[in-house]
């Protein structure tokens, strides 16, 4: 797919998003959380707070109990429109890693053989992967199976992509490469994202905001001041270390950051 035709992103709108296992225990409760079109959104807070829950309702994964989310335009529901990035990579194990990004394209059918092939190829430049095309998964490291991983996810040029801990299985050196990886795919696709994660810093860097997360609750969205264009460098700056202050004040419950105020609050 050219540049001149590749889709707009998409906006992601939670309205009253509940969802319940057990009539005792909500998972997720009463969200309200609009991620604009184009938006890099982190979704942080405690174990089981209900983070994946909210993001696999987001990708139409998860039932819901009560609310709705809705995709603008709608119709971005439909095949190929939403990538989704787990913590595990998830390889085919006895297909190439060329035949693993193909996949997404075959199940939807989209273009010819020679097209699918030539968009694989280009998924698989774009993460530097095009040396590995003929290797199995066991054959690659961590950070080369996740960079598989993104590339199978992207290949169809999503409007939103939807990240699970994706880097959390590696360590600081290849979570900041992926990190600058992910931020120079979102450059050039600007699809909007949404990305759980359990490292404060990795939500900084990454993202415009970061919605805090409580017992199912979202409890706080906090517009995060870093400028961009994003690099690793800024993890260095007083600036990231102050805002770092900031979301783990968020994390530790509303009474230790009196200072914060919510999206809902500050409009
Ligand atoms: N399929 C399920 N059946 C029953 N309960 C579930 C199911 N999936 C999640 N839960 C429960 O819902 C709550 C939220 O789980 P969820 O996985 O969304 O939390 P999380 O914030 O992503 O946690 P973590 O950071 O540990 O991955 C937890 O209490 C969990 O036990």
């Amino acid at each position: 797919m050219s540049s001149n035709d590749r889709p707009a992103a998409s906006s992601i709108h939670c309205r009253n998003v509940t969802v319940r296992f057990a009539p005792s225990s909500v998972a997720v409760d009463r969200v309200e959380l609009t991620i604009q079109s184009g938006e890099i959104v982190s979704l942080i807070g405690p174990s089981g707070c209900g983070k994946t829950t909210l993001l696999r309702a987001i990708a139409g994964l998860q039932p819901m109990t009560e609310g709705q989310v809705e995709l603008d335009p709608v119709a971005i529901a439909s095949e190929g429109q939403i990538g989704f990035v787990f913590q595990q990579p998830g390889l085919l194990p006895w297909a190439s890693t060329l035949q693993n990004v193909l996949l997404p394209l075959e199940l939807i059918g989209r273009g010819t053989c020679r097209q699918r092939r030539e968009a694989a190829q280009h998924a698989l430049e774009s993460v530097k992967l095009a040396d590995a095309r003929d290797k199995r998964p066991h054959e690659l490291s961590g950070g080369m199976q996740m960079r598989a991983s993104i590339a199978r996810a992207l290949v169809t040029h999503p409007r939103i992509l939807l990240l699970d801990e994706p880097f959390a299985a590696l360590d600081d050196m290849l979570r900041n490469e992926l990190g600058r990886l992910l931020l120079s795919l979102w450059q050039q696709q600007q699809f909007t994202a949404v990305m759980v994660t359990h490292n404060i810093s990795e939500s900084i860097l990454l993202s415009r905001r970061i919605a805090v997360m409580r017992d199912g609750v979202l409890e706080s969205v906090i517009d995060n001041p870093i400028a961009w264009p994003r690099s690793p460098s800024q993890m260095r700056t007083p600036e990231f270390a102050q805002f770092f202050g900031v979301v783990s004040d968020s994390l530790r419950g509303p009474s230790s950051s009196p200072t914060l105020r919510t999206q809902e609050e500050a409009s």
